[in-house]
């Protein structure tokens, strides 16, 4: 990214209303992650998320700004203010990052969001920490907003900018997206400072989740534990919004499952190279008859334990041939210096030390486990190659890794294992649908995935792609906003969206 830097603080920046974002986009991370090189020199480096693709084109189109952190601790980087997209980073601490980032974002709200899969940690440091730090986010965003400008704010890191941002600008339209999933109200209830993340969303005019149920808990506890009158019917995909009356304000809250960039994905996967490349990769594999993928952030709620287990057990029985049969985990490095999550790294370590030195040979691992993010053409290689890809989280607010292996397949070959607990099976119904905790079903439909019939396999995956390639990242963009530009308070300040 290339552009006149202008300080954070400066009037200049601040003053000149006329070129001021139209939309802001607030995310904890920028849209590129700023890199400390060895001799000590930073350069930015692009993230390649789907939350970035899809909304780059929006932002360029409407003058847009994104608001979010560089991705490393204690470095101040100058904005850089461009014609068409502007960054505005915020900087962090060590502090911050500790109790903010991988405290109460990760060690609190994460595990708790995910049906307490592991025990989250409640701590009044870090809670205050988060609240510092969500507050930053508000003054720097409503610093740089024009005048009625959309504001955009997004996941659990964030929940209480909303209502920060419409005390400093009641002007703004606003709008926030849960990236994750919204827990069941009961455990919700387990937060000590459940009415503080309630109220803030409500700050809002609309609250946006993966899925309905989300929403309607979250629709729930405004009346419950703020006690304001709510909407009773049932929320719908991308329609019949709940509502809950604010005093004069109506907040919204929707259902706007989130996708990637199908399109690109599978004129990319139909390139030579990456054919190419993916035969090469079963050559290198040995040419085993079949090849089992896992892509993921190495997070214990993706499951990464539990497919290991399946495979291991149906080894041990003779269920499935060593010599044939092939596992590869591409894990990205996550939240290390997280407690559960360098747990979760030694397990899973374990485990696949233990199944090769059970049943691979030498120069032929059963499993093959590299623990680094892998470059974009060489995973859509990988997508191409695998012939069963193995999905089994036993919580995920969607999982976009199960609609990019549907969307590398227009041969329509291959076979999606996914957890019935992750967002994206509620869309991807033909999959060989499993719940992780029956590891039983689990070897079951994975036996049957590796099996299935030509035809059986095609069939499934014709409707899987129709479902990933009709609904792609830039319509859930549009769904959102265009949901947003229509609340009661866009249409009172007249904020509309070009589009
Ligand atoms: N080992 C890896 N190397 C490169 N990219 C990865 C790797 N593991 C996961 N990814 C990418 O990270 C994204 C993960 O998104 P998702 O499945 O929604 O889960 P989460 O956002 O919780 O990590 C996908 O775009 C996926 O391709
Ligand atoms: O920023 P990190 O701490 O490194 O974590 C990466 C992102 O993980 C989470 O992703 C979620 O969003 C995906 C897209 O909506 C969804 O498919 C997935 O199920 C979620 O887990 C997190 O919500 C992001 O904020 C993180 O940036």
């Amino acid at each position: 990214m290339a552009g006149k830097s202008v300080s954070a603080g400066s009037d200049e920046a601040r003053a000149s209303r006329e070129s001021a974002p139209e939309l802001v986009v607030v995310a904890n991370r920028l849209p590129v992650d700023l890199e400390k090189l060895p001799d000590g020199s930073t350069r930015w480096k692009r993230s390649p998320g789907g939350l970035v693709t899809a909304l780059e084109p929006v932002l360029r189109q409407n003058h847009g700004a994104w608001v979010g952190w560089p991705g490393v601790p204690d470095v101040d980087v100058d904005p850089i203010v461009e014609d068409g997209l502007s960054l505005y980073p915020v900087t962090l601490s060590s502090r911050d990052v500790t109790e903010y980032y991988e405290g109460f974002s990760n060690g609190t709200l994460w595990p708790l969001y995910h049906d307490v899969v592991v025990k989250p940690i409640f701590d009044r440091t870090w809670w205050n920490t988060y609240v510092e730090v969500n507050r930053r986010f508000a003054e720097e965003t409503a610093a740089i907003a024009a005048e009625n400008a959309t504001v955009w704010v997004q996941d659990y890191q964030l929940q209480l900018v909303p209502k920060m941002l419409r005390m400093l600008r009641p002007d703004l339209t606003i709008g926030f997206f849960q990236h994750i999933p919204f827990p069941p109200i009961e455990i919700f209830m387990q937060l000590p400072w459940r009415t503080e993340i309630i109220e803030g969303l409500l700050g809002a005019d609309l609250v946006g989740f993966h899925l309905p149920g989300g929403a309607q808990n979250f629709v729930y506890l405004a009346n419950r534990l703020v006690g304001h009158p709510v909407s009773r019917g049932q929320i719908g995909v991308r329609s019949k919004f709940g509502e809950v009356q604010v005093g004069f304000r109506t907040v919204r809250a929707g259902a706007f499952p989130i996708s990637i960039d199908s399109g690109e994905l599978d004129e990319l996967s139909k390139s030579r190279s990456i054919r190419q490349r993916a035969k090469q990769i079963r050559q290198e594999l040995g040419n085993p008859r079949r090849i089992m993928l896992g892509v993921d952030r190495l997070d214990y709620t993706k499951g990464i334990n539990i497919r290991m287990t399946a495979i291991q057990e149906l080894l041990a029985e003779g269920r499935l041939d060593p010599k044939e049969n092939i596992f590869v985990q591409l894990a990205t490095p996550s939240r290390e210096r997280v407690e559960h999550y360098m747990h979760m790294r030694d397990e899973i370590e374990r485990q696949v030390g233990r199944i090769n030195g059970d049943f691979g040979e030498v120069g032929h691992p059963v499993v093959h486990y590299l623990h680094r993010p892998i470059p974009r053409n060489e995973l859509i290689a990988f997508f191409v190659a695998a012939d069963v890809m193995l999905v089994t989280p036993v919580r995920d607010g969607m999982n976009l890794v199960a609609k990019e292996y549907v969307a590398c397949r227009s041969d329509l070959g291959g076979a999606l294992l996914l957890s019935e607990f992750t967002g994206a099976a509620t869309e991807l119904r033909q999959a060989y649908l499993v719940n992780p905790h029956d590891i039983d079903g689990v070897k079951d439909s994975l036996l049957a995935a590796l099996d299935q019939a030509p035809e059986e396999g095609r069939k499934r995956m014709r409707a899987l792609r129709r479902q990933v390639l009709a609904h792609d990242v830039n319509r859930w963009a549009r769904a959102f906003l265009n949901a947003l530009a229509e609340t009661p308070h866009a249409g009172e300040t007249g904020a509309s969206l070009r589009r």
